[in-house]
C-alpha cells in the first residue's frame, strides 16, 4: 500500500483520514522534519533559529513567529507580504524561502542560512571598506535591487542590517515584510507608487517623507546611503533624533568627509537626489543600465558577478 501522505493540515491538526485519490509525491514539511540548533537572532515579532533538515542534513535559518503576538501587533499583513514576496524571488542575492508551515502556536519560514550575518557588523568592525570591497558589495546589492524591481517588488527598507552575508561572503538581501508588490493595472502598466510605509530613518527617501509614497527609485536612494556608509563608516543623514534625521534628508543636508574618493562621491551625488525621477537608476531598464555604467563600477563584470570570489574584507 503506498505510504500515506501526511494528513496533517496546515495547523498540524489531524484531519480525518480521507483516502486520497493519489499519494502526493512532495509532503508538506513540518516542525518534526527539522532539528533546531542555536538562535541566530531575535526580531520584534520573530526568532530566527538555525535548523537542519533531518532527511538531507541541509542547514537552514528558520524564522519563527508567534501567532498570538503577530495578531496582537496587527502584523498579519506584513507576514503574508513577506511570504508572498519571497515566494516570487529566485536570485543569488536574495535570501531564498524554501518552505512555510505552521503549527497551533507559530508560523515558520524556512530560509537560506546566511552564515556571516549582517553587513552592518562588518562596517562596524572595519570602520570602512576599501574601494574594491565597496564596489563589489555595491554591485551585488544593485544586482539584487535590479532583479526585485524586474519582479515588480520594491524593498523599501534596504539598510546594512537587512543585507546579510553567506558563507562565501556574498550578499543575501532579506526582510521583505515591508516590501511592496507593484500591481499590474489594466493596461499592464506598473502602478509605480506604493503608499504609506516608512522604513528606517537614516535610509528613508525624501519622497516617502514628503508624499508618503515610495517608488523603485527609493531603493536607489537607500543604495546611495549604503555606499556612502561603506566608505565613511556612517550613514550620510544622522540627526540627534528621527525628526532631525528626516529634516536633513528633505533638505539634502549632508557632506563628504575628507578623502572620500572622487568617483564614489560623484556616484553618491547622483543617487542622493531629492527628485526621484532625476535619480541615477530611475527610468526603467535603461536607467539601471546607466547606473551600472557609472565609472564607480569600472572593472565590475556584471555577468559573472555572482560566480566571483568576494574580495578579502580584512
Ligand atoms: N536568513 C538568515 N540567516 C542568518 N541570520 C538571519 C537570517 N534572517 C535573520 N537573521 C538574523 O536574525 C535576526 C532577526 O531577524 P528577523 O528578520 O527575525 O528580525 P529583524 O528583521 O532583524 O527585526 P525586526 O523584525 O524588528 O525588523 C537578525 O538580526 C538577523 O541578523
Ligand atoms: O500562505 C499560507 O500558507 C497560509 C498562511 C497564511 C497565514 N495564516 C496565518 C495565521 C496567523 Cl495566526 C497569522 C498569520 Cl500572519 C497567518 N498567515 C501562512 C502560513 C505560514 C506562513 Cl510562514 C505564512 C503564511
Amino acid at each position: 500500500i503506498p505510504p500515506r501522505s501526511n494528513s496533517n493540515n496546515d495547523n498540524g491538526q489531524q484531519t480525518p483520514k480521507t483516502q486520497l485519490s493519489h499519494t502526493p509525491s512532495v509532503r508538506k514539511k513540518g516542525v518534526k522534519d527539522f532539528e533546531f540548533g542555536k538562535t541566530l537572532g531575535e526580531g520584534s515579532y520573530s526568532t530566527v533559529v538555525a535548523a537542519r533538515d533531518r532527511s538531507n542534513n541541509r542547514e537552514y535559518a528558520v524564522k519563527i513567529l508567534d501567532k498570538k503576538h503577530i495578531i496582537k501587533e496587527k502584523k498579519v499583513k506584513y507576514v503574508n507580504i513577506e511570504k508572498n514576496t519571497l515566494n516570487k524571488m529566485n536570485h543569488p542575492g536574495i535570501v531564498r524561502l524554501y518552505y512555510t508551515f505552521q503549527d497551533p502556536d507559530s508560523l515558520y519560514f524556512v530560509l537560506d542560512h546566511a552564515k556571516n550575518g549582517e553587513l552592518l557588523t562588518f562596517i562596524k568592525k572595519l570602520g570602512s571598506f576599501d574601494m574594491d570591497c565597496t564596489k563589489f558589495y555595491a554591485a551585488q546589492i544593485l544586482s539584487a535591487i535590479e532583479y526585485m524591481h524586474s519582479q515588480g517588488v520594491i524593498h523599501r527598507d534596504l539598510k546594512p542590517e537587512n543585507i546579510l552575508l553567506d558563507d562565501k561572503m556574498h550578499v543575501k538581501v532579506t526582510d521583505f515584510g515591508t516590501a511592496k508588490i507593484l500591481e499590474q493595472n489594466a493596461d499592464g502598466e506598473e502602478d509605480d507608487r506604493a503608499n504609506s510605509f516608512v522604513g528606517t530613518a537614516e535610509y528613508v527617501s525624501p519622497e516617502l517623507l514628503k508624499e508618503k509614497a515610495a517608488c523603485k527609485s527609493s531603493d536607489f536612494w537607500a543604495l546611495g546611503c549604503i555606499i556612502y556608509q561603506l566608505i565613511a563608516g556612517r550613514p550620510p543623514f544622522k540627526g540627534a533624533n528621527e525628526y532631525r534625521t528626516f529634516q536633513k534628508i528633505v533638505n539634502l543636508e549632508y557632506s563628504f568627509p575628507d578623502g572620500f574618493p572622487t568617483v564614489a562621491r560623484d556616484l553618491v551625488q547622483k543617487l542622493l537626489v531629492l527628485n526621484p525621477s532625476e535619480r541615477l537608476g530611475s527610468g526603467g531598464k535603461a536607467g539601471v543600465e546607466r547606473l551600472k555604467a557609472h565609472s564607480f563600477f569600472q572593472g565590475i563584470d556584471w555577468d559573472t558577478l555572482w560566480q566571483q570570489p568576494a574580495p578579502n574584507l580584512l
